[in-house]
């Protein structure tokens, strides 16, 4: 518990209104290791009655046009967009990022994903085939599903709720959205939106807590027939087996071991400073960050070298210090875990070139109760070291040097996960080729993270179920109906 500042006291947000809880969790300042916000701590009776306001918003809802929608999307853009600084500010605060991330990549796609899913919903058409033999025409139409569960994670916490609530609520669903309880801020802070943009009260209801109490209650209700989530592949399996009883549609967005296959014919003034992005970005903690780098041979010892100390180039700091490229990752426990995998690669022989326990991490007095960390490279590894194989969700990537296409393929394509793979080369067939054969639901060629949101997103293997894009989500979002008529 906190001293005796006052703390931020979060309401969830049902039925259009505010609405205080019976208890609390401390929500803590990753870059100073201080409490300083207070967020509901949910459970039945909470989902119990978003569910009812939900219920009781739906047909008014999914009977307005999708234009009307679209208008009410496009009010709350705006509105975001207006606030943009303020939510930056407290994303970073309650995220650990740095503001400068927030503020040119959270918030601002954030704001793209509402003004994306408002205009995505205007051009959905559905499909007519004649059977002229028969004297039948058939059509297709599509519904919305209900209430649906939409379940974040935090650490792309307004970008990843955004990119649920729009495409659900454009589509006529009522929702329910669970924010990660560990960056519950800018969820709460949206809702004020809402009611400023003319979201009619239950359309969308926001229930704070944790997993295992409120999300468990969430995804368990009977009358939540799809549940959307990011997150872990425990949580996955867990969502999957509550799901089971009543055959809910579910859309699964779990983890990554992305790999970075660099071909010796590699733009390396592109390559380097865009993987150490890639590596690095948001303190490790994007599911799509590279963390294992296939060096061809000829250019290993080349990369490396560079790559270090482009590294050592990223600045730790402050998360308001413009300067700096890394804040604190998101809590201590989260910290702890990602600092043992650097110590277990040691003890299995790997060798850690910079970072965690090689380089001084300097930070100002202010933050040195927080969670930060050094962005850490590692080499001299075995593909089937823990480091190499399990998603570690925080700033260290292994680099390893590889011989021929072939091989590195299959390496590449050796863990259980399948979500996103770069691969640099300047031989266009190459390119192709390797880009075809990885077993991965996105690969970014000579670049990263360059998203096209038409486009399916999500992965293969552990890495996921279904595909999220202007027509996935709205496949996902809907029901279909074929109607035969006889004429
Ligand atoms: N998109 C991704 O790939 C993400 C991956 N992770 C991975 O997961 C690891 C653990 O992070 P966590 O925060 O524990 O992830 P998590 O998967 O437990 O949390 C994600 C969301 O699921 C909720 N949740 C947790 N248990 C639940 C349950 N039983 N029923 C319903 N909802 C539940 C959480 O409250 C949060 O809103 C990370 O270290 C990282 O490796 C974490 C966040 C995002
Ligand atoms: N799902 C995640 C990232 C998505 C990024 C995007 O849609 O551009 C994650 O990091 O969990």
């Amino acid at each position: 518990m906190a001293g005796t500042r006052a703390l931020l006291m979060l309401e969830n947000f049902v039925d259009g209104k505010f609405l205080p809880c019976d208890s609390y969790l401390d929500s803590y300042d990753p870059s100073t290791g201080e409490v300083y916000c207070r967020v509901p701590d949910s459970g039945k009776a909470e989902v119990a009655a978003a569910v009812a306001a939900a219920r009781a918003a739906f047909p008014g809802w999914s009977a307005r046009s999708p234009q009307e929608r679209s208008q009410v999307l496009l009010r709350l853009a705006d509105l975001l967009e207006q606030s943009l600084e303020e939510f930056a500010v407290a994303e970073s605060r309650d995220q650990g990022k740095t503001i400068t991330l927030a503020r040119t990549l959270d918030i601002p796609r954030s704001v793209q994903n509402f003004r994306f899913f408002a205009s995505s919903i205007l051009h959905h058409t559905s499909e007519c085939t004649q059977m002229d033999h028969a004297g039948c025409l058939h059509y297709t139409v599509r519904e919305p599903v209900g209430i649906a569960g939409l379940i974040s994670p935090w650490n792309l916490p307004l970008y990843l709720l955004t990119w649920k609530i729009a495409p659900a609520i454009a589509a006529g669903n009522t929702v329910i959205a669970k924010p990660s309880e560990l960056t519950s801020v800018t969820a709460w802070m949206l809702c004020q939106l809402l009611q400023k943009a003319g979201v009619p009260p239950g359309v969308v209801n926001i229930v704070f807590g944790t997993g295992p109490r409120v999300g468990e209650a969430l995804v368990s209700h009977p009358e939540v027939p799809v549940i959307s989530f990011t997150g872990s592949q425990p949580t996955a399996e867990r969502i999957t087996q509550l799901s089971a009883p009543h055959c809910k549609k579910l859309s699964l967005e779990l983890g990554g071991k992305n790999p970075a296959i660099i071909f010796e014919d590699a733009n390396l003034e592109e390559c380097v400073p865009t993987t150490v992005r890639s590596s690095f970005a948001n303190q490790g903690e994007i599911c799509l960050c590279t963390s294992r780098i296939f060096v061809q041979k000829s250019i290993y010892s080349e990369f490396l070298k560079k790559f270090v100390e482009a590294t050592r180039m990223w600045k730790v700091g402050s998360p308001t210090d413009p300067s700096a490229s890394m804040g604190a990752l998101i809590s201590k426990a989260h910290l702890e875990k990602v600092r043992r995998y650097v110590k277990i690669a040691r003890a299995e022989g790997a060798r850690v070139l910079c970072g965690e326990g090689v380089d001084r991490l300097s930070l100002p007095p202010g933050n040195r109760a927080g969670y930060f960390m050094l962005p850490t490279v590692i080499t001299d590894i075995k593909d089937e070291s823990r480091c190499m194989k399990e998603e570690i969700f925080g700033p260290v990537t292994c680099v390893v040097p590889f011989d021929s296409e072939e091989e590195v393929v299959k390496r590449a394509n050796s863990v259980q996960y399948g979500l996103a793979a770069t691969v640099w080369s300047s031989n266009v067939g190459r390119v192709h080729r390797v880009a075809k054969k990885l077993q991965s639901g996105l690969v970014w060629t000579n670049c990263w993270l360059i998203r096209e949101l038409n486009l399916p997103f999500g992965g293969m293997k552990s890495s996921g179920v279904g595909r999220e894009g202007a027509k996935d989500s709205y496949e996902f979002f809907t029901e279909s109906k074929t109607i035969t008529i006889k004429h």
